[in-house]
């Protein structure tokens, strides 16, 4: 870490800056004791951004970005009807952009259900996992293209992109967390049953990664049982490791089940520091409530916590989530009535 801390903040769209706002908040108040002063510099980019600009992810931006020792980060993209906007456009050229080219191969999606949260689930239990989603590769790196558009012989191709370095990185972090976590096991989710060529790479890589750890055990499961047992039995969860696509599709899921998706947080993280790594929400912009100070800043509040672990504070990292901890636990009621900032306020509040 350099002399100070350097965050870079890129509010985004829709309730991207009304969470982030709170978590700035948090953020200012867990490191107010630090001996590194706190530097925060704002970058706009998103939907709004390039209806203004016309500008996606510009390189001048990129590599100012790479300066920073983190990027904290609320959510981008415009409403699912607005045709303003290129479908894709900015979730594409802006955000995959900076994971890929920050080298973000490791999404981090912890899965918590805290005391006191209301769950749909039958019987709760104790649902603490994470989940290691693989950030650069999968079917979101753009190989695909299609033929014959708007034709009643149209074909469009989306092309799943797993080399056996990326899979190989992703697979062994996922071993690495588990390794020092109490459970020790591994849960590889895929579809290699009909996804042959991605699959028994996947697989393999799984055993052969495995007979480094002795103390890790594993097992598999195809991704359409895994979103059974996510649902009937969460508890037999510890370390999931999975693509892009399945890990995005389940870490929706693994909010759901832990208090909603208001809660959940993640960081898209470069193990090999090359790069900075940047935590958010695991949410989107959620067109239907922004503006309204209805979202819930919590995931943006405990990414603020990963961002702290990542950036050498862990100690800051801990009094954020006790702070989420104890501010949750004094929820009564399964949508808070408060707004946004109230949150944010009295999770500063349990801070001090
Ligand atoms: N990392 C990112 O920037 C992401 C961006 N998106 C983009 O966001 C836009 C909306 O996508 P959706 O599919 O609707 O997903 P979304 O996550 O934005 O919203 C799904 C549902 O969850 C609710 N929700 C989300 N965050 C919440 C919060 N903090 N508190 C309370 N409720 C919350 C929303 O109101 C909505 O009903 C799209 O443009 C999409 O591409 C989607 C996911 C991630
Ligand atoms: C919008 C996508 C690029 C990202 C997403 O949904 C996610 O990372 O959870
Ligand atoms: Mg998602």
């Amino acid at each position: 870490m350099s002399e100070s801390l350097n965050i870079a903040v890129i509010p985004g769209d829709g309730i991207g800056p009304e969470v982030i706002a709170e978590a700035v908040k948090v953020l200012k108040k867990a490191t107010e004791q630090s001996d590194a002063p706190l530097v925060l510099t704002d970058y706009k980019l998103g939907a709004e951004h390039w209806l203004e600009t016309g500008e996606t992810l510009p390189e001048e931006t990129l590599e100012a970005l790479k300066t920073h020792d983190a990027i904290l980060f609320g959510a981008v993209g415009a409403a699912p009807g607005d045709t303003r906007i290129p479908s894709g456009l900015i979730e594409r050229e802006m955000l995959l952009k900076l994971r890929f080219s920050l080298d973000h191969f490791v999404n981090l999606r912890p899965a918590k259900l805290y005391p006191g949260v209301p769950s749909p689930l039958a019987a709760p239990g104790d649902v603490d996992f994470i989940v290691v989603r693989e950030g650069t590769e999968g079917p979101y790196v753009g190989n695909g293209g299609a033929l014959r558009v708007g034709t009643p012989h149209e074909i469009a191709t989306e092309v799943s992109v797993n080399t056996a370095y990326g899979v190989e990185r992703v697979v062994r972090d996922a071993f690495r967390r588990a390794n020092e976590r109490d459970r020790k096991h591994v849960t590889l989710v895929h579809k290699h049953n009909v996804l042959v060529y991605a699959g028994h790479l996947w697989r393999r890589t799984v055993e052969a990664v495995a007979a480094e750890f002795p103390n890790v055990t594993h097992d598999y499961l195809h991704v359409d049982a895994a979103t059974i047992f996510m649902t009937t039995n969460p508890s037999r969860f510890d370390v999931i490791v999975t693509d892009n696509l399945f890990g995005d599709i389940l870490t929706d899921q693994a909010g759901a089940i832990t208090g909603g998706i208001g809660l959940a947080a993640s960081g898209n993280i470069n193990m090999d520091r090359t790069a900075p790594s940047m935590f958010e929400p695991v949410h989107g912009s959620a067109p239907d409530i922004a503006g309204q100070q209805k979202a819930d800043p919590t995931a943006a509040i405990l990414s603020v916590a990963l961002l702290l672990d990542h950036v050498g504070l862990p100690k800051a990292a801990r009094r954020v989530e006790e702070a989420v901890e104890s501010d949750i636990a004094s929820r009564d009621e399964m949508t808070d009535p408060r707004t946004t900032a109230e949150i944010g306020d009295a999770i500063v509040a349990a801070l001090a």
